[in-house]
Formats: structure tokens, sequence, C-alpha cells
């Protein structure tokens, strides 16, 4: 709805100008197009008239704009008692918020523009950035140096750009590949916000289900860099302390980065809005240094900065993999710096068996899924292993606050998301944990991979059990899955894919007995992480003079974790096949405790001999 400004103190040349505008934001429903025209015709004529006021102030050099973390307001989300500039002010006094955006949804737009202006005061205190969201008349009211900030279903870029002129920055939102051609191309914007990446209670309407995810969001950054294009962009819509760094190199591929992230509840939801911008700035700048070490290398080295890589890929045929295998196993049982801590957050029917077993796989067991405890865990584990099998809301949170706490100290976490595609509830748990925590290996069955790979069709979710095993093509999921999350991939079965986006290997040991008991699978997930662990111990004490796991240079690809997981794989399949064979073994109940001291037993002579894997492709 248009409506005639009424006071507005939009001074061009000191008279002031009569514009028609929007009261509440720059939405036009398609049915006021020829107002819309008439519009942008007053506010052209503020945009041609010179303004003394205007030109006082020095005109933003856009080339040096960080969008490291850029903020947009939001004063419906400030914490109760919190006074909106003091909120601004403080996270801005830290001088890690490098753009601000000033979003009014519902404020009248005098209001509005008075916000803004002392909203801008704060910003010129702090030499940030500042623009406006949707907004073009309290814009054009305001210095140069203001940019404007536009969605899809606001004026036409090309129009903003038009009216704007070409000092002011502008952006504007997209949500596919050709709204980004577009922007790119046709409209000259400075910058674009790509989103929604996750759903957020921040705007009306994102829900999960509509937002693009980091797939959708990776397809727009790579259509902004392509033919040596450099369009800047930030990522929004969800992003905070425990999603931005998974995010930011989830969505980079081949080299094409993100610039930052924008944010409203992240920092405005905060008392301490300071710290919180302190927290994104890290992450972006771990992120960013993770880029510059790993220029003109692999994405591994990207995801270094905050996970373990996938493991470096070289012509490896399958007897080398026996070999690396064997060796690390037996590196594993020999190890002088102790077992382990494998700290398992895992369904209570499995429990005991992932503890008996860990334990028979030379590691040591902790079960702990108290969230208050998580952190300092962190520090001492080997590998975290994720299972929501009996998930409860305290034990959610204990693997939320874990996996944050594995990522920040670079632990690898294994995710088992049992029956993950049997419920919307089960569905919604693994893409949370999968948003909130960079996986380094993600196991399942064909149904439960399915579903996170969107690909149900496939395979009929019964249950926690796997469905027929019908999938048309195992090594092209768990390939392109490995890829779209960032991690390896187990799909356990009666033969097992493992893969870390690059090389698939197919395994064909293990016993049907396995199937007939409870918990061998969520075991499975314990050993794999142990195997993880071991890789990663390895590393550690081969690399001259560094003491600390969380350091770059285990960070940096000298893990083959790949290796890690199949010596998980191999060992207890393996185990498993000595166990039914044996004399005292008469079903599935002696079988238990055969698995038990066969897995304890399990050499590198048995990985030699009795390992049956194949390199494969779809
Ligand atoms: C940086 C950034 N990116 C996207 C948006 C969303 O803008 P828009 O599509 O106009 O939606 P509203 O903000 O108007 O609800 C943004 N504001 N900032
Ligand atoms: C304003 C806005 N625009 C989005 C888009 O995708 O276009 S998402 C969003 C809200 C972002 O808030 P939060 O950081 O609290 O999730």
């Amino acid at each position: 709805m248009l409506t005639r400004a009424r006071s507005l103190a939009c001074i061009a040349g000191g008279v002031d100008v009569p514009i028609f505008l929007q009261s509440i934001s720059s939405k036009h429903p398609s049915s006021c197009r020829s107002h819309r025209r008439a519009s942008f015709q007053h506010i052209s004529q503020i945009a041609a008239t010179p303004s003394s006021t205007m030109s006082e102030s020095p005109p933003l050099d856009k080339s040096k704009v960080d969008y490291s973390v850029y903020l947009v307001t939001g004063r419906d989300l400030l914490p109760a008692g919190v006074d909106y500039y003091t909120s601004l002010d403080l996270c801005l006094s830290q001088g890690h918020v490098t753009v601000v955006q000033i979003r009014e949804k519902n404020t009248e737009t005098d209001l509005f523009l008075d916000i803004a202006r002392k909203s801008l005061a704060i910003c010129d205190r702090y030499n940030v950035p500042m623009l406006i969201n949707d907004n073009l008349s309290v814009c054009l009211s305001l210095p140069e140096r203001v940019g404007l900030h536009i969605g899809q279903e606001d004026i036409p870029v090309t129009e903003a750009r038009r009216i704007l002129g070409e000092r002011r920055l502008l952006g504007v939102s997209v949500k596919n590949v050709e709204q980004a051609r577009v922007a790119m191309e046709e409209a000259k914007v400075d910058y674009v916000g790509v989103g929604p990446c996750y759903g957020t209670l921040s705007k009306a309407g994102i829900t999960e289900e509509k937002a693009i995810g980091c797939s959708g969001a990776q397809k727009i950054v790579a259509e902004l860099r392509k033919d040596g294009k450099r369009l800047p962009c930030v990522l929004i819509g969800g992003l905070n302390q425990k999603t931005a760094a998974r995010t930011l190199f989830g969505v980079t591929s081949a080299g094409n980065a993100p610039d930052g992230i924008a944010v409203i509840s992240a920092i405005v939801g905060r008392t301490d809005s300071d710290v919180a911008a302190k927290e994104l700035s890290d992450i972006v700048k771990k992120y960013k240094a993770g880029l510059a070490a790993s220029a003109g290398s692999s994405i591994a080295g990207v995801a270094s900065a905050f996970a373990l890589p996938p493991s470096v890929s070289t012509t490896k045929d399958v007897s080398w993999y026996k070999s690396a295998v064997a060796s690390l196993l037996t590196f594993h049982r020999s190890s002088t710096s102790g077992p382990p801590l494998i700290q398992t957050i895992t369904s209570h029917v499995s429990s005991t068996m992932s503890a008996n077993l860990a334990l028979a796989f030379s590691s040591s067991p902790i079960m702990s899924h108290e969230a208050a405890e998580a952190a300092d865990l962190s520090l001492a584990i080997g590998a975290l292993v994720l299972n929501i099998g009996t998930i409860s809301p305290a034990s959610l949170q204990g693997m939320h606050v874990a996996g944050t706490s594995a990522n920040r100290n670079l632990k690898p976490v294994v995710l088992d998301p049992v029956g993950g595609g049997a419920t919307q509830f089960r569905r919604d748990t693994v893409r949370g944990i999968l948003n909130a925590t960079q996986v380094t290996l993600l196991k399942g069955n064909a149904a439960e991979l399915a579903s996170i790979a969107g690909k149900s069709d496939e395979v009929k979710s019964r249950g926690v059990d796997s469905g027929a095993g019908a999938l048309k093509d195992p090594v092209g999921l768990v390939r392109d899955l490995a890829r779209k999350e960032r991690s390896l991939v187990l799909l356990s079965g009666k033969k097992d894919y493992l893969t870390d986006g690059e090389t698939v290997i197919m395994s064909d040991n293990g016993h049907p007995l396995l199937g007939a008991i409870t918990g061998s699978g969520c075991a499975l997930g314990v050993t794999v992480g142990a195997g993880l662990a071991a890789a990663c111990n390895l590393a550690k004490s081969q690399s001259d003079g560094v003491t600390s796991l969380g350091n770059t240079l285990v960070a940096h690809g000298e893990v083959d974790l790949l290796v890690g997981a199949l010596t998980g794989l191999l060992a207890m399949t393996i185990a498993s096949e000595k166990a039914a064979v044996r004399d005292d073994v008469r079903g599935p109940g002696t079988f238990i405790p055969a698995l038990q001291d066969e897995l304890a037993a399990v050499s590198a002579e048995d990985i030699l001999k009795m390992a049956k894997i194949d390199i494969v492709s779809s």
C-alpha cells in the first residue's frame, strides 16, 4: 500500500520534496505497479538533486567493505530490558561487526528514519558501513555513504541502482542461481545476500523446508565466481556460532568462497552482543585463514580449518589399503599413549554392548551425554560418536554441545542417524545435528542415508531397520552424500561402502549373525570412531615436535581418515566372521561374547588375510 509521506525530513538541495513512499516497506504488490513507477519518479528527483548536507561526508570506498560479519538489526529480537542503541554500540565497540543493515519491518517511515540517523551516528563512531533494508526513501534521506539492501519482491534492482546512483552501496537477496546471475550481470549490485541457508525464527515464513541449505548456497556462490567473476556475497538465514563454521566451508567448493555471514539473532538476541560478535568474527577469520592456507589446494584444506579433512587421496590400490589398515591397527593396539577415549552418546539399548566392544577394540568408552561436561570432555577424547537411537531432549542437548566442542578441538565426530528416515522427528533431529556440527563420518544403512540424501523414495524406511537395501546406485549415493556433507560416509549393509567423496571402498566382510543381535550397528559406529581416533594419533606421533592433537599440522592433511574408518570397519566385520565359525558359537546368544573376544584379538595378519575389499565406481 502506497501512502504519502507525512513529515519525512527528506532534504534535497534544502527543499522539502513531497514523495510517495510506502510507510512500512518497499514490498510492492503487483497491483500497485503504476503507483510504483510514479513513486520511483518522485524519488528519482531527490536522487538527481544535489544535496549539500549529503556531500559533507566522504563517500564510501566500496572496494574496502569487509563483509565478514554483517549485522542485520532486529529490535524485536533484543533480550528483555536491552536497549537497541546500547546493544548496537556494544556489538560494534570491539571492531568485530564489519557491516550494519538497519532492518525495520513494521515501523512508520519517520520513526525508521529517526532510528536510522541515530544508528548511523553509532556506525560512524566505529567506522562501520551502514545500509538500509528495503526503504529507498529512508536511504535517500541519509548521506551517500549509506547503502540499500533490497529483496526480490522490492523495487527492481536496476531501478534502485538508477535512483541511487553509482556511489551508494546496493545489495540484493538471492535464493537461486538465476537470481544471482541477474544480480551480477544486469543489476550491477555491489554484493548479494545468499539465503535462507536454514530455517529461522527471525523472519516470518522461513522454515527448514524453504531453506536452500549448504548445497543451494554452494551453487549460487559458484555462479558468483564463475569465469573469473567475483561479486561479494554473504550467507544469511540461521547462521550463528554453531552453524557458521560448518556452513562457510560447506558452501565453499573449488575455492569459491563466500565473503562473510549476515546474522540477526546470533548477535541481537544476546545481552553480550560484543562477545557474540567476537565469536562470529573469530569463526570467519579462522575460515578465511583456512582458505588462505589451502589456496590452490583441495577443499579438504578449507574444511580442515574446523574439522578433520577427508583423507589425502593419491592413487592407492586395494593392497595399499590393506597394508595401511594393518599398520594402523598395529599402531593402535600398541599405542604407548594409552587407549583413545571414545565419547559415545548412544541408545540405551546398545550402550553396554558398545562400551564392551570399544574396550575390546583397544579404546576407552565414555558413555556420557551430559551437556555440562561435554566441553571439558572434548579436550580429552579421541573421537565422539553420536547415535540417535533412543534420543531424548537431554541427550540431544548433550550431542549439540559435544559436537560443537569436538569441532572446536578438531576431534573426529561420527554420526549414526539410527532410524533417520523413519519419522519427521528423526529427520529433523538428524538435520539439526548436521547443521550444528561438522560430522567427520556419517554412518547409516540404506534407508537412513537415502533419507539424508533426499532419496527416500529409493528405499522405504521401516522403523529403525534398513529397507530392502535396494539402492539403485549405492556408490553414487555415498559419494554424492560425502561431497555434500563434507564428511566420510559409511553405508552399512550386506556389503559396506565407505567413501571420502573421491575413493569408494566396498567391503564384503561381516557375518549374518551381526544382524541377529541388537546393537551391532551401533557398536560399529564406535569401532569406526576408534579407528578415526587411531588415525589422528598416528599422524600426531609422526609429526615431529607437535604435541597437541588440535594443531594445524594434524588439521592440514596428515591424517588419513579413510584408512582410520576402514580399520574400524574391517576389525569389526572380520571379528564377526572369526566369531561365527567358532565351535562354541551356536547362535546369536553365544555369538555376542565370541564377537567381543575376537574383536579383542583381531590382528594385522587377520586384516591382510581376510579383508575382502575393492575400490569401486558407479
Ligand atoms: C544481507 C541480507 N541478505 C538478505 C536479506 C533479506 O532481504 P529481503 O529479501 O529484502 O527480505 P527482508 O529483509 O526485507 O525481510 C537481508 N535483509 N540482508
Ligand atoms: C532477514 C533475513 N533474510 C533472510 C533471507 O534468506 O532472505 S533470512 C533473514 C533472517 C536472518 O536472521 P537470523 O540470523 O536470526 O537467522
